[in-house]
């Protein structure tokens, strides 16, 4: 059994239909990339996982349960993890509040809570260094680690990850694939969403790729990356993926 199952899911915002018939799975352990420009209906696919979008048809399953209609907090206590886009860190507060703000739905002890805040310690280095600084003064690859090591914070069995390199520089989208790379290998299934092809060719074991609301292309990464009609979406005529 798949670890999340979404199928056959629908949502409108108001009138207007945004995703039609949209079906993915993802196994526990695994990176499923879920890729398409800007308006696909990406985010939208992440709030209706995460309950914080009611789709108008459809079923999201998660770890065996239908979690369609369920609240956001039940959704997190189970261990559905959603990182918005963004990088909405709390700027006032510092690095260690922030992350202990991941587990307000934690109703485990004070020291439970702790060793987890040392276990995103140890995946974020850098941000053990600054545990006492303000988060507004992180720069922006310290502040995507943050509101991804807050997210971890619930100890989840699945992390949604939306659009975390948008506006990094390159040396901090390398170690962002590093960071994405040690949390799956830690054990956590992740969702990313992204717009950037290359992030998503390195980590992922299969990709999905939604346009207008629709899946156009999904499969193992290798299969979809030699399709030519992924280049053709993301390059123009000629596919340098080939
Ligand atoms: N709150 C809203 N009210 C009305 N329409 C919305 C709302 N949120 C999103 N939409 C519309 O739904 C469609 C899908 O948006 P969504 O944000 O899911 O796409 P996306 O693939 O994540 O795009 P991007 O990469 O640009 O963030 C778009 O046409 C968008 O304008």
């Amino acid at each position: 059994m798949a670890l999340l199952d979404v199928r056959g899911l629908c949502a409108r915002h108001g009138a207007v239909p945004v995703l039609d018939d949209v079906c993915f799975h993802v196994e526990r352990g695994e990176i499923v990339a879920l890729l398409g420009g800007n308006g696909a209906g990406k985010t939208t696919v992440a709030r209706a996982v995460s309950g914080l979008h009611r789709p108008s048809s459809g079923e999201v399953m998660f770890d065996g349960r239908d979690i369609t209609r369920c609240d956001p907090r039940r959704i997190v206590q189970g261990g559905l993890s959603h990182v918005p886009d963004g990088r909405r860190v709390f700027p006032s507060l510092t690095v260690e509040e922030n992350l202990t703000l991941g587990a307000y739905l934690d109703s485990r002890r004070k020291n439970v809570v702790a060793e987890r805040r040392e276990d995103v310690y140890r995946t974020f280095p850098r941000l053990a260094e600054r545990r006492a600084q303000r988060a507004g003064s992180l720069s922006g690859g310290e502040q995507q680690m943050l509101v991804i090591g807050r997210g971890l914070m619930s100890d989840p069995s699945l992390l949604v990850l939306d659009e975390p390199s948008a506006g990094l520089a390159p040396a901090s989208i390398a170690a962002l694939a590093e960071d994405i790379a040690a949390i799956r290998a830690a054990g956590t299934a992740v969702l990313l969403i992204e717009q950037h092809l290359q992030l998503a060719l390195r980590l992922a074991d299969r990709l999905v790729v939604l346009q207008e609301g629709h899946v156009v292309l999904s499969g193992s990464t290798a299969a979809v990356a030699a399709d030519p009609r992924i280049g053709r979406m993301y390059f123009g005529d000629g596919n340098p993926l080939q």
